[in-house]
């Protein structure tokens, strides 16, 4: 009998993740091993993988054990590493308290972004606070066939191309990472929103994840559409001394994400634990192959 590996699925908004408990760091998650688990026909299936990891236990980490216990080591589907996913820290929060690590209330989880902390509210949302955004200069055009929209930089720990667009079907299929101009903008790639109106202080996106291509959802996506609109409509709480609240609706659901004057960030949205397991240690190996 082979040795198995517990694993579970979740989803926020319906950006889908495998989940890796793995808590004193004792697995060899390589790339490989990523994808392996993230292919949705060979595989488990996910957008990207969540690993659950004491930060004491993790060399990226151990230096924000004091402040928090856990650390989410992210992954996106294709292995590659990022800094931060917002959706994926409502779900990792949903696991710690599934799993009996975390109740309702305040939690504080370690990613490569900084400290994040969480809020699990009774009614099941759970809200983050996500930081400040920044938004580096720049003059950026992205492309779909014949059409090209201004694209604003906003950093989110990950960084965030977002374009207003008249219609979200003007995205196309977004197999591929759609090109920008000039070619060299992004060097550690970027992840791209496309985004429409749909009444006040309500959007509504399409997006292509750097490392995932097109998902139902992206938290910092939707986090970098708020600050691009809040700048666009004249709403920057820093200037006005106001919070601006958006409503962003994800083909997979719908996110609220508030700026306070202060620059800091809010997110609320759902997180589902939907299927717990064991994969089979043997098939990992011989898909690494
Ligand atoms: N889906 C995530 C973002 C995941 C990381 C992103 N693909 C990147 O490479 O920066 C979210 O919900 O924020």
């Amino acid at each position: 009998m082979s040795t198995r590996i517990a694993f579970l699925k979740g989803h926020g908004t319906e950006n889908d993740f495998v989940i890796v408990p793995d808590p004193e760091n004792a697995m060899d998650l390589s790339p490989a091993a990523v994808v392996a688990l993230c292919d949705r026909r060979a595989g488990v299936g996910g957008d990207g993988l969540l690993h659950v990891v004491r930060s004491a236990a993790h060399p990226e980490a151990k230096d924000l054990a004091a402040e928090a216990e856990w650390f989410m080591d992210y992954r996106n589907g294709d292995g590659s590493i990022a800094e931060m996913c917002g959706n994926g820290v409502r779900v990792f929060a949903r696991y710690l308290q599934h799993a009996g690590y975390a109740g309702e209330g305040d939690l504080a989880i370690a990613t490569r972004g900084g400290v994040k902390t969480v809020h699990l509210a009774k009614n099941g949302e759970i809200t983050v606070g996500m930081g400040k955004a920044r938004l580096p200069e720049g003059d950026v055009t992205v492309s779909v066939g014949e059409r090209s929209w201004p694209a604003r930089n906003v950093n989110m720990g990950n960084p965030h191309a977002v374009a207003f667009v008249d219609d979200l079907e003007h995205a196309g299929d977004l197999f591929s990472p759609p090109p920008f101009s000039p070619a060299t903008a992004y060097p550690d790639g970027v992840n791209v929103e496309f985004v429409v109106d749909r009444g006040p202080r309500h959007v509504a996106l399409r997006v292509h994840e750097r490392g995932s291509g097109e998902t139902r959802s992206c938290g910092t996506g939707a986090c970098a559409v708020a600050v691009a609109t809040a700048r666009r409509d004249g709403a920057d709480p820093a200037v006005t001394g106001t919070p601006a609240t958006y409503t962003v609706d994800v083909p997979g659901g719908t996110l609220v994400i508030t700026e306070r004057p202060d620059g800091e960030i809010e997110m609320t949205g759902p997180a589902v634990i939907v299927a717990e397991g064991e994969i089979d240690a043997d098939w990992l190996e011989s898909s690494l192959r």
